[in-house]
């Protein structure tokens, strides 16, 4: 139990709010914050005797409440607050609502707060609502030969927290829709175990998964009216408030929940005291991955005030950027940010190199390196075109660390779909050489000849300490085998080294490694995050059925990851795809689409727009202007400030989310692109690698999307898509 501070006239109540009062805090008008503000101060100034006696509060009980210990407050005269408060002498008052007067009486006349008997976390149901639906559902389920959770016992559902209430209700249930019904309806935990288990996980899986990550480590006997230990218990929904001065804090600044309110499975990884070694975090699109990635940057400056500097890195310049924002939001103490580096392996490697080397060679971009590779094929007449020699010397030569061409003639070729036997080695050799020799001619590198050189630095006898203590790494899909050699260079092996989150599924570079053999062993230090934060779950059963249940390679490419348990809490609408007849009907369909989106309420910055070629958006960007809608487009690195409809390329919508997303053009000559995919008999693994990744490449676009997903393609819609809608235009 909490023991709280004595006023003169007895105990300083303990203020705690619920994610059900953030939910809509911020949604609220100024005087009505301002009430909130005003009334939750009084909280933190007046003993539990005088809160009650206070008239200017008006703490009452509620009528027909079935949760005796809710109570109204006054906030202003037209809203009041909900508050649970202890009917047993007990200190702690847990804000859980603002709403409308009469409605504030009515909302809280129809919850019941329980203490889950397994997690021992706080939970709320409405409980009128599923009383009044479980006898309906009695009948029609008689008449069903099935029920969703027939293969679960009383015991075991029990074991997992399930009560009576809840136990009667779910027996009714006979299919996932119609759990989903009870999502807003049944206590939180207990919800999520009868997800779970509705996916197909095992009783030991869910427990390990959903209850042993709550459940405090040394429980004690279960107390059903132990409210402030349940609070305490209840990290993922409630945050408990120290002082006045965190209390304003939380009351003024805006409000991100992500700083909060973690997912038991979010804190568990993020916050856990010490790993022994790497550790490695996936899970699908918007399951929180950065937001893991963030904590553990936290986590690690906090518990070693002092100590080494923190590496934190992601794909993309603009994506370091947003990471650098967030972090300042989450770590309020300037020093302790001041010990974090926030860039992408490419910017490190540079660093390095300009340190130890005194300068860097000029880097050749995307267009300049095919252009080299075309040009050393026309030399010599070879038979292989630009694209397998490129994949060739990324995959084969600068993975393996490949510098010379008896290395090359012996080397196994992992990965790639066709033979080459010694003449034809030769001949490719000759053009590694010829290629690596141009670009030192014109004293230029590529990013990854820069890496490897970072790498080769770093590890050089007499190199001196590794740069960094700990080195966190995002959206760690796409790293190339010589980002992960700096990376590995950049901090020395051990406890905490290197902490890794990304997704396999959003793998759109090809980028195929093996952890273990770069010196990064992850197994037993693996987690998985399953609950998507971001999206509907209507935009993420759409998108995940473009990636056809296909198994991808795991992050750390010692086996297949699957997105088996993927889901998600919010629902909206569905999206929606749609076929023109020409490319002017198109365009015109989604500047109206976006007119209706901004009519709605969004602001033109929360809507993006996606397409494959620069091009398109240079089209949609004119009809948008002369539509009156303002757009940037995202190459150009719009800050947050600016605003305008955010039009990206396919690539450059990684790691980026909007409330409305179009993606357009995905017609069949564009998805899959038949310049980015090998013909399969010139490789058949690439081929295969090449097609995921163009899959993978749509499924990210889809996935940015918050509320709404709106699909469009022009004549023949490509294979990925669901089947066609009806051509209109
Ligand atoms: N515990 C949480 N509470 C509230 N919001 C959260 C939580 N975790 C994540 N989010 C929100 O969900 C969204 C997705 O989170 P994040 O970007 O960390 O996911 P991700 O797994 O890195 O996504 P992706 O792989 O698609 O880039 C963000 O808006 C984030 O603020």
């Amino acid at each position: 139990m909490h023991i709280a501070p004595r006023g003169e006239d007895g105990p300083l109540p303990q203020l705690a709010f619920a994610n059900t009062f953030w939910d809509k805090y911020e949604q609220l008008e100024k005087p009505v914050r301002a009430g909130v503000r005003k009334a939750m101060k009084k909280f933190q100034q007046l003993t539990v005797a005088e809160l009650r006696a206070d008239k200017g509060l008006h703490l009452e009980s509620v009528e027909n409440a079935r949760d005796p210990r809710l109570r109204t407050i006054r906030i202003t005269d037209f809203w009041r607050g909900v508050v649970l408060a202890p009917d047993d002498g007990g200190d702690t008052f847990l804000l859980v609502n603002v709403v409308q007067h009469d409605k504030a009486y009515e909302w809280a006349a129809k919850r019941l707060y329980t203490v889950n008997t397994a997690t021992r976390g706080l939970e709320v149901r409405n409980v009128v609502a599923i009383e009044q639906l479980t006898p309906v559902l009695e009948q029609t389920a008689t008449k069903v030969q099935e029920r969703l959770f027939d293969g679960f016992s009383d015991a075991s559902l029990t074991r997992l927290g399930i009560d009576a209430g809840t136990l009667r209700a779910a027996r009714t249930i006979t299919d996932k829709a119609q759990l989903e019904a009870f999502a807003s309806l049944f206590p939180e935990d207990q919800f999520e175990v009868l997800q779970f288990l509705a996916e197909g996980f095992d009783e030991d899986t869910v427990w390990r998964e959903v209850v042993a990550v709550r459940r405090p480590t040394d429980p004690g006997p279960y107390d059903p009216d132990d409210l402030s230990s349940a609070i305490a218990n209840t990290h993922s929904r409630i945050t408990v408030v120290t002082g006045a001065e965190e209390l304003e804090d939380i009351l003024t600044k805006p409000f991100a929940a992500w700083r909060i309110f973690l997912h038991p499975t979010q804190r568990r990884v993020a916050y856990r005291a010490t790993y022994t070694g790497p550790a490695q975090v996936t899970g699908g699109p918007g399951t929180g991955k950065t937001v893991v990635a963030l904590h553990r940057v936290k986590h690690l400056l906090q518990r070693s005030p002092h100590a080494g500097r923190i590496l934190l890195t992601t794909y993309t310049t603009a994506l370091a950027k947003s990471l650098r924002e967030s972090l300042a939001l989450l770590l309020e103490d300037e020093a302790l940010l001041k010990r974090v580096d926030v860039t992408t392996v490419d910017a490190l490697a540079r660093d390095v190199v300009r340190r130890r080397r005194g300068s860097v060679p000029r880097l050749c971009d995307d267009a300049d390196e095919r252009f080299r590779w075309r040009k050393v094929q026309q030399n010599l007449g070879l038979e292989w075109n630009e694209q397998f020699l490129s994949q060739e010397y990324r995959h084969v030569v600068l993975t393996q660390s490949i510098s010379t061409e008896d290395e090359y003639l012996r080397v196994v070729r992992r990965g790639r779909g066709s033979a080459l036997g010694p003449v034809k080695r030769t001949q490719v050799w000759r053009a590694m050489r010829m290629f690596e020799q141009g670009l030192r001619k014109d004293g230029k590198c590529t990013y990854l000849q820069l890496c490897a050189e970072a790498a080769r630095l770093l590890g050089e006898p007499g190199a001196g300490d590794p740069p960094y203590a700990h080195v966190v790494v995002d959206e760690a899909q796409d790293l190339h085998p010589v980002q992960w050699r700096v990376l590995r260079g950049a901090v020395a092996p051990g406890p905490d080294d290197l902490f890794i989150t990304g997704d396999p599924h959003q793998r759109i570079y090809d980028s195929r490694v093996s952890l273990g053999s770069l010196g990064i062993p992850v197994a037993g230090r693996s987690s998985r995050l399953r609950i998507n934060y971001r999206s509907t779950e209507e935009i993420l059963r759409w998108a995940a059925a473009l990636m056809e249940d296909e198994p991808v390679e795991s992050l750390s490419g010692d086996g297949k990851d699957s997105l088996a348990g993927y889901r998600s809490l919010l629902h909206g609408r569905r999206p929606a795809l749609r076929g023109f007849g020409s490319e002017d009907a198109e365009l015109n369909a989604v500047v109206a689409k976006i007119r209706e989106w901004v009519a709605g309420g969004a602001a033109p910055a929360e809507i993006a727009v996606a397409a494959r070629f620069h091009q398109t958006l240079d089209k949609v960007k004119a009809r948008l202007e002369r539509a009156g809608l303002p757009a940037v487009l995202v190459r150009e690195g719009p800050g947050q400030q600016d605003v305008g409809v955010r039009l990206a390329t396919l690539h450059a919508m990684k790691g980026l989310e909007f409330r409305c997303v179009a993606v357009i053009g995905v017609t069949a000559g564009t998805f899959p692109f038949p310049p980015a995919v090998t013909p399969p008999d010139v490789d058949r693994l690439q081929h295969e690698a090449d097609m995921l990744a163009e899959r993978c490449l749509l499924f990210v676009a889809c996935t940015r999307a918050r509320e709404e997903l709106y699909v469009s393609y022009t004549g023949r819609s490509s294979r990925f898509l669901p089947a066609a809608a009806d051509i209109e235009g």
